[in-house]
């Protein structure tokens, strides 16, 4: 799986921990920036992770911002992104289960690294249910 990460500077200390994750799990990253702390607009940083999936560039994606609110806004600017801005692992459980969520948003100033890094493995570890589900997701993609 390949997997397309981007953050603003509110965001770009929990991308790093997510992108060392991601590597430890031996998961290939495509890393969008932002490259510092530096001050950035979220906008391009969440539609390049939404264009880098759907382009296929990557599998799936995961933003951050300071809340991640921000960003997944915008990577849900994209057509065909369901990105989920997930506080806990239930949550992040139930974006894949459920809403098929190709894009997994968190909140660097809002969710501990820990924590967030459980809600990524869950997010990663947990497959599509189809069924009913498949159904709202046709009309959320139509
Ligand atoms: O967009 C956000 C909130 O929805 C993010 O948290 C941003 O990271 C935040 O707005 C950036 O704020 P800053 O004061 O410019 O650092």
């Amino acid at each position: 799986m390949k997997i397309a990460i981007a953050s603003d500077h509110g965001g770009y200390q929990l991308k790093e921990e997510i992108k060392k994750y991601l590597e430890g799990r031996n998961i290939e990253v495509v890393d969008l920036g932002t490259n510092s702390e530096e001050s950035v607009d979220y906008p391009i940083y969440g539609k390049a992770c939404g264009e880098a999936v759907m382009s296929g560039k990557a599998d799936r994606g995961i933003v951050c911002c300071g809340t991640g609110i921000g960003i997944s806004i915008a990577a849900n600017k994209v057509k065909g992104i369901r990105c989920a801005l997930c506080t806990d692992v239930h949550m992040a459980e139930m974006s894949r289960k459920h809403n098929d969520s190709n894009v997994l948003s968190l909140g660097g100033r809002t969710t501990p690294v820990d924590k967030a890094l459980e809600i990524v493995g869950a997010w990663l570890d947990t497959e599509f249910e189809g069924g009913r589900h498949q159904r709202r997701v046709d009309m959320l993609n139509a």
